[in-house]
């Protein structure tokens, strides 16, 4: 059904001229990406930095000639730009599975100055618990020591800010470097932290990419041991542009035990592999469930099922986390558990997450990351 719709799409996209191009826009390789889910479409459209302006009107053609196709409820067009040919990720079809990386290299991302490691946490649907994964992570981490930051590229729903009960634009003293957020000791930069929450702008926006190029390269967050990137749910184009530009020391993917998230997080994993970024190992989010009132534990999205898989696959398995009420409620508050309680039962295992994700950052890479701290 999508597949179909994607078809619909392109087709109704090779009837956009590229004036710069001189061909269509599907034929000039011009649309770097097209996903489409639950009827929701989102493409992908080649432009450099310093054409972003003049590149806007093919954008907004690009976004309405893909809104008129049948079975398209919404569409959303995004410029992304390339800095130089080291960051150029490979010829790219346009379709979000298997996608444009399939078989090749990783092209060699910049790395950032200062920081040691980049993590990402992903997952392969939204709602699993992704983003409160990351949060307790990233204090856990913080915890052993380390100098931990914290960049939600969540460009979806961008939930860090109010996670870690920030608010309020970042400061930029020269007008060009941006001055990070702290929230409970950790260095935080989130889109929604320049919109809104709740603003689709950043689909509008010219170029999700380069917002995150931006955060990323742009913001002062050196010196840092780990920077923890809370990743857009799913394994579609934008996934894939980030896990291609971003120096990435390994991933960690989240999943709850249901069939249906871990054939998410399935793609998810086929995703990192594909562009060569480790696995640092599975987690599962939402395990089991403990009765505050009879202490009976019910295993509500079913048990087990990441730590199987990371068995069959030969991965690490990090650890499983309950569904707990008091995680819930301190996320939402901004009050995450780690920071506020990091001696609770429901502490617990994000610590050995923690744990489990040093270990693995360094098997994954011959040098033991230098990820102690440096005073
Ligand atoms: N272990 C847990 N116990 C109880 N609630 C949890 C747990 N993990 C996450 N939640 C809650 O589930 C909801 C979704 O979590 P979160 O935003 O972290 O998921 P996500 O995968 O990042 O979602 P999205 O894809 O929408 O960004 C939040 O309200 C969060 O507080």
């Amino acid at each position: 059904m999508s597949r179909t719709v994607r078809d619909q799409i392109l087709s109704a996209l090779a009837g956009i001229a590229d004036p710069e191009r001189g061909r269509d826009v599907v034929a000039s390789g011009r649309i770097s990406g097209v996903a489409v889910e639950d009827g929701v479409a989102r493409i992908m459209v080649e432009t450099t930095p310093e054409r972003a302006g003049a590149t806007e009107p093919l954008r907004r053609a690009v976004e309405a000639a893909a809104a008129s196709v049948r079975g398209v409820k919404r569409a959303s067009a995004v410029l992304t730009a390339e800095r130089g040919p080291a960051q150029r990720p490979p010829a790219a079809p346009t379709s979000a599975a298997p996608g444009p990386a399939a078989g090749r290299p990783r092209p060699a991302a910049p790395t950032l100055p200062g920081v040691k490691a980049v993590i990402a946490v992903a997952s392969g649907k939204g709602g699993v618990g992704k983003s409160t994964l990351a949060v307790n992570l990233a204090l856990a981490l913080q915890a052993r020591g380390l100098k931990v930051g914290l960049l939600d590229a969540d460009v979806y729903g961008p939930s860090i800010p109010r996670m870690l009960g920030l608010s309020g634009r970042p400061d930029s003293p020269d007008g060009k470097r941006i001055t990070p957020k702290v929230g409970w000791g950790l260095k935080a930069m989130s889109i929604g932290l320049m919109v809104e929450e709740d603003t689709p702008l950043i689909w509008r926006g010219p170029m999700v990419q380069g917002a995150l190029d931006q955060f990323l390269r742009e913001t002062d967050w050196a010196p840092l041991d780990i920077l923890v990137l809370d990743m857009p749910p799913g394994t579609g184009d934008v996934q894939l542009s980030i896990a291609q530009r971003v120096p990435l020391a390994g991933a960690v993917i989240v999943s709850t035990p249901q069939d249906i998230a871990l054939l998410d997080a399935r793609k998810g994993l086929a995703m990192f592999r594909r562009v060569e970024v480790p696995i640092l190992g599975l987690v599962e989010n939402m395990s089991w469930f403990t009765c505050p009132h009879c202490g009976g534990r019910s295993d509500i999205f079913g048990h087990g099922g990441a730590r199987d898989e990371a068995l069959k696959l030969g991965l690490p398995f990090l650890g499983a986390v309950p569904l707990d009420l008091e995680v819930r409620i301190m996320s939402d508050e901004g009050r995450p558990v780690v920071a506020v309680a990091p001696d609770s039962e429901a502490a617990a295992p994000y610590h050995a997450i923690a744990a489990g994700v040093v270990d693995s950052i360094a098997k994954a890479h011959r040098e033991p990351p230098r990820i102690m701290i440096e005073d």
